[in-house]
């Protein structure tokens, strides 16, 4: 099998500005199927925006994003944002869980957005809370929660439609090293278990340390790491 075979997300000569600041630069970068990819560097290096970019979340000035045979850049707001339901899941520092519905809701949500009886979903997330560690949490609401428990439904919610690859920027940025270590493990854990893809934004290198890849930012641009194919990693 070549490089470009197992290639989930492919990047090229990304550019993207906000008004006169320039946040990105000519980036290539590869993601491998089933691949964890840390993106670290300074505050405002643009790693956040490469995040959105490759998310289809914001639409680059200039390059191609490569994913299934389409190029996201080129792509309508309202495609991008059905592939974000359905291959693509997204965790934030806060996890912006919704406090009127118990964890179990929560989780069962996208599965529902994707056409699934409640049941059926239910189910299916409670399954993924208790791979979490968190089943006994499922019948409880946020605001009866710790902040890392909270952050274990939203990756559990993130997860559940077993998305090809998982975007997440600063998942432990808001938690202690013990809620964060949990919350990284049961990542780690479910994405090998179902083959989904992650690029992890962190400033911290011992969240990096959980990746199978780090790319370092600066400026803008990459400063090591950027499109290796996987052959090449192994
Ligand atoms: N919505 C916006 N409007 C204007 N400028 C922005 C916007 N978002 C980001 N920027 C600027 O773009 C640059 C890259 O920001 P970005 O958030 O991508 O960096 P980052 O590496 O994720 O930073 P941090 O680690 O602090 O979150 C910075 O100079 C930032 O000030």
């Amino acid at each position: 099998m070549t490089g470009q075979a197992v290639t989930s997300i492919d990047a090229r000569h990304i550019g993207m500005a906000y008004g006169q600041t320039v946040a990105l630069r000519d980036v290539s970068l590869s993601l491998g199927r089933g691949e964890i990819v840390a993106v670290t560097g300074a505050s405002g290096c643009g790693k956040s925006t490469l995040l959105h970019c490759l998310s289809g979340i914001l639409r680059p000035d200039q390059g191609e994003v490569w994913f299934q045979g389409r190029n996201l850049a080129a792509e309508s707001e309202q495609a991008r944002s059905r592939l974000r339901r359905t291959a693509f899941g997204v965790l934030f520092q806060f996890g912006q869980v919704v406090a009127e519905l118990t964890a179990i809701e929560n989780v069962a949500l996208p599965l529902q957005l994707g056409g699934r009886r409640y049941r059926d979903a239910a189910a299916i997330a409670r399954r993924r809370l208790e791979q979490l560690g968190i089943g006994e949490l499922s019948d409880k609401r946020p605001g009866e929660m710790s902040g890392g428990q909270q952050q274990r439904v939203a990756l559990a919610r993130a997860l559940v439609t077993e998305p090809d690859v998982l975007f997440a920027d600063e998942p432990t940025g808001a938690l202690d090293s013990l809620a964060g270590e949990q919350v990284l493990a049961g990542l780690v854990r479910l994405a090998r278990e179902q083959g989904t893809a992650v690029l992890l934004v962190t400033h911290d290198a011992q969240v990096a340390a959980y990746a199978d890849r780090e790319i370092t930012m600066r400026d803008g641009q990459v400063e090591f790491g950027g499109r290796i194919t996987v052959e090449e990693v192994r």
